[in-house]
């Protein structure tokens, strides 16, 4: 192996390449990491001024083929954000929001999402639950839950491990922190 200065070390007199072990060494990601920090990513785009709600669908070969957030109907504009219960049905987000898994599954860029995961940064719904079910998803993998739709949350699960799809709870150890000057390109000379 090369001396650190580049210096024959085998005596054939040539230069040879730094041994990998002198390069710094870099934490790689692992996947349940990866797919749900893509998904914690895409929460941080809704505009819900309460509850921010990312998905990402994997397939088998772990590629991401879908990714949505919480957010109100294409084009539409003066729709209410408001999760007030004092106000009227009509004037409270829950009737028009589509949920990150429904757009996560709209995005789709694959032909199907059979035997795909879905990462949830919240426990779906029963509503996303059949839209899960339906699009063939194998497994879900969840960060947080809601407490207070008890009903909806065990219809979901009721539902899921009826059709015996999985759910895993995501229960990370550590933070992903992003630091944009480590992805700084250092040039090798
Ligand atoms: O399966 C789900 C359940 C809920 N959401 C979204 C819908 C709303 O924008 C928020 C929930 O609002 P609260 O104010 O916390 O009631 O979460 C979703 O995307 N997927
Ligand atoms: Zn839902």
């Amino acid at each position: 192996m090369a001396s650190p200065s580049g210096s024959s070390a085998d005596g054939s007199g040539k230069a040879q390449e730094a041994p990998q072990t002198s390069e710094k060494a870099r934490e790689v990601l692992a996947d349940d990491y990866y797919f749900m920090g893509i998904a914690g990513l895409a929460a941080k785009k809704s505009k819900d001024p309460m509850t921010q709600v990312g998905a990402c669908i994997v397939n088998q070969e772990k590629k991401i083929v879908g990714v949505g957030y919480n957010g109100m109907p294409r084009d539409s504009k003066n729709l209410p954000w408001s999760r007030n219960a004092e106000k009227e049905e009509a004037e409270r987000k829950y009737l028009y929001v589509c949920h990150a898994e429904l757009n996560a599954i709209m995005n789709k860029n694959s032909a199907d999402l059979k035997g795909c995961t879905m990462y949830v940064t919240l426990f779906p719904c029963n509503e996303c639950a059949k839209l899960i079910l339906q699009a063939g998803i194998k497994e879900v993998v969840y960060f947080s839950e809601k407490n207070d739709t008890p009903a909806s949350t065990a219809a979901s699960k009721k539902m899921l491990e009826d059709a015996a799809v999985p759910l895993r709870k995501f229960e990370p150890k550590e933070a992903i922190v992003i630091d944009f000057s480590k992805l700084q390109h250092h040039s090798a000379k």
